[in-house]
């Protein structure tokens, strides 16, 4: 692959399964975040949708009433083991036309169509936290 250096301008650490202590309406509690991002004012995150949709960098409202916290991606339409019954690799393939990645059945459970659509989930965030950047994917990399 071409291109030009790039430089790292900032970088986002953005963890979605943890417990800490918070301040929340006056009281000092224990706060888990599971499948939720912090969504502080000011505090910088990723919203990422699936391996064919976009991904957005967002900033944190600091939503006092959802605790400061916001979605930390789509989210799952199906379970893994429905998706896999649901979606043939033909789908998969049809989904992911124009983005490289590994052309395996492998991946079927995690085809696109087994997300919740990640437009309206960050329509739904609206009130958590405001878009700074849309990233469309290119390439996508996977183990399995
Ligand atoms: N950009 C991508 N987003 C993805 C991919 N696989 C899943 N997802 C999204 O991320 C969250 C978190 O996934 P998790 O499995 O780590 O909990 C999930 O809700 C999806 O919205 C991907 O390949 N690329
Ligand atoms: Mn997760």
């Amino acid at each position: 692959m071409g291109g030009q250096p790039v430089t790292e301008l900032e970088r986002i650490n953005c963890h979605h399964n943890y417990t800490e202590q918070e301040k929340h309406f006056g009281k000092n509690v224990w706060l888990s975040r599971k499948g939720a991002i912090n969504a502080e004012a000011g505090r910088p995150g990723l919203i990422p949708g699936s391996m064919g949709t976009a991904s957005y960098v967002v900033v944190g409202k600091g939503n006092a009433l959802s605790l400061n916290s916001s979605p930390h991606g789509a989210g799952r339409a199906f379970s893994r083991s429905a998706a896999r019954k649901r979606f043939s690799g033909d789908e998969l393939r049809e989904a992911m036309k124009g983005i490289e990645y590994r052309d395996t059945d492998a991946f079927i459970d995690e085809i696109p169509g087994a997300y919740k659509a990640i437009d309206q989930v960050m329509a739904d965030a609206a009130d958590l936290v405001e878009i700074r950047h849309t990233l469309r994917q290119i390439v996508n990399v996977k183990g399995d």
